[in-house]
């Protein structure tokens, strides 16, 4: 966890010249979660190569741990789960410390929510802003009962129900932490518990839960698409390789686009179609980014990003394409801010309830940086600089999130004076290689 009596880290990067070379991102969070909470509900062992290290994860290996299942570290990014079983998981003796993760905190109220234990999860003063009646409201539904802070904030005490009640819940926003609380709930409660979603959002629980051997039925409706699971399900271990992190690969991949002369390939990237629309939003502003090598891993379509410098122009990004590149959003102001007029990006309101407000943060840091930017409710207007540097020379406050850390760490690369970020810290919840990465390429740090 961002440890928040040591000293702030500042940070900034410069480039002398053109970035280089070829380099390999780390894990995907949302699959590394996912695999080690479903090792944890399988009986016998789970193997998982190319887990992402970073603390959001490893936070979600403690608190399984913590509620009994075994989770150990065999090497770099290998590991190996022996579960407890579906309905298995036993009451932790102490608080579950999610630390920054949204992900962690959703997805395993979902686990506890149909188990007949108690738990209580705190976070760092990000994630206990963070809304967590999305998920409260459809568990309550299933019978789970909660005690939150004010506005259904951590520190959030959760007993479950069980047997929990199926449900039927459609998704009132497209949130595929809120989709896979209730599935996962309904792992352990009898009969069918479906999730409506109007769009589709990251599917790698559902792709997921079905190699571990659970009923997954998915449908299309007038309503949207349909996913019911079968409850009382009995999972069965699994060896999962982990695909590279499209959302970290945004950093490296903008960077490449923005500083001019680059060539870089970004290596085992994960472009499931429910989380590819950054790589389809650039090639519509004109990136010239090619796939190589394009290949399934554990079950995810993957490939080889080779990135080449160039120009970009200002285009208005569809709003439907939001859910597919929710995470990549401040990576993107990044490219927009040096395309060739202005870039519209709407539909945006989930950006306000991440880590930090990410439209509002991005758009300060921005103007501070000398970036003509509107700010909309929903969204955000860059004008962009064509080819020309920003001037930069200005501090900018990350508020305890990895992805404002690394996008104004990437625009210092192309800044007439220095960007610097307040406290680099909190990259180490995602991308805890994010500057040896940026480093090899020819950053300077
Ligand atoms: O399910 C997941 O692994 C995630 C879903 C998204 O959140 P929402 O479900 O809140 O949109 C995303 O922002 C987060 O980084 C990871
Ligand atoms: C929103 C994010 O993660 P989480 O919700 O898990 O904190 C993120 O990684 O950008």
């Amino acid at each position: 966890m961002t440890d928040a009596a040591a000293e702030p880290l500042a940070l900034s990067l410069t480039a002398a010249g053109p970035l280089s070379g070829t380099v390999t991102v780390p894990g995907d969070k949302s699959i590394s979660h996912r695999a080690l909470m479903f090792g944890a509900l399988a009986v016998g062992e789970t193997r998982i190569e190319g887990l992402l290290e970073g603390e959001d994860v490893l936070a979600t290996a403690a608190a399984l741990r913590a509620m009994g299942a075994d989770v150990t570290r065999a090497g770099a990014g290998s590991w190996r789960v022996h579960g407890v079983g579906v309905g298995g998981l036993l009451q932790p003796r102490t608080a579950l410390d999610m630390g920054n993760s949204g992900t962690s905190t959703r997805l395993l109220m979902g686990l506890v929510a149909a188990h007949p234990i108690t738990a209580t999860f705190i976070g760092d003063p990000s994630l206990s802003k963070r809304p967590m009646g999305r998920v409260v409201e459809p568990l309550s539904r299933m019978g789970a009962s909660f005690a939150a802070a004010p506005g259904n904030r951590l520190p959030l005490t959760l007993t479950g129900a069980c047997p929990a009640v199926p449900i039927r819940y459609e998704l009132p926003v497209a949130s595929a932490q809120v989709k896979s609380a209730v599935l996962l709930a309904g792992l352990n409660t009898p009969g069918r518990t479906s999730v409506v979603e109007r769009v589709p959002t990251r599917d790698h629980s559902e792709r997921m839960l079905r190699g571990f051997g659970a009923t997954v039925e998915v449908e299309e409706s007038a309503e949207g698409r349909v996913i019911t699971i079968t409850g009382e399900a009995e999972l069965r271990p699994q060896t999962i390789t982990v695909p590279g992190d499209p959302s970290s690969a945004a950093f490296p991949l903008v960077a490449a686009l923005i500083v001019p002369g680059s060539r870089v390939t970004i290596a085992n990237v994960g472009l499931n179609p429910t989380r590819d629309g950054l790589v389809r939003v650039l090639r519509d502003m004109g990136a010239d980014i090619l796939l190589a090598d394009e290949r399934i891993v554990g079950g995810e379509p993957v490939a080889d990003l080779m990135v080449t410098a160039g120009p970009l122009r200002g285009i208005e990004v569809p709003p439907e394409v939001a859910p597919s590149m929710i995470d990549e959003y401040p990576a993107l102001f990044i490219a927009a801010t040096f395309a060739e007029g202005k870039t519209v990006m709407r539909g945006l309101e989930e950006l306000r309830v991440k880590e930090s407000d990410r439209i509002a943060v991005m758009a300060a840091g921005l103007a501070a940086c000398g970036v003509g930017v509107e700010e909309l409710p929903d969204g955000l207007i860059v004008h962009g600089r064509g080819g020309e540097a920003v001037p930069g020379g200005a501090t900018v406050a990350s508020h305890l999130d990895h992805r404002i850390a690394m996008s104004f760490a990437v625009l210092g690369l192309r800044a007439a004076a220095p960007v610097v970020v307040d406290d680099a810290r909190p990259i180490a919840t995602s991308f805890p290689d994010f500057l040896p990465l940026m480093r090899r390429l020819g950053a300077r740090v």
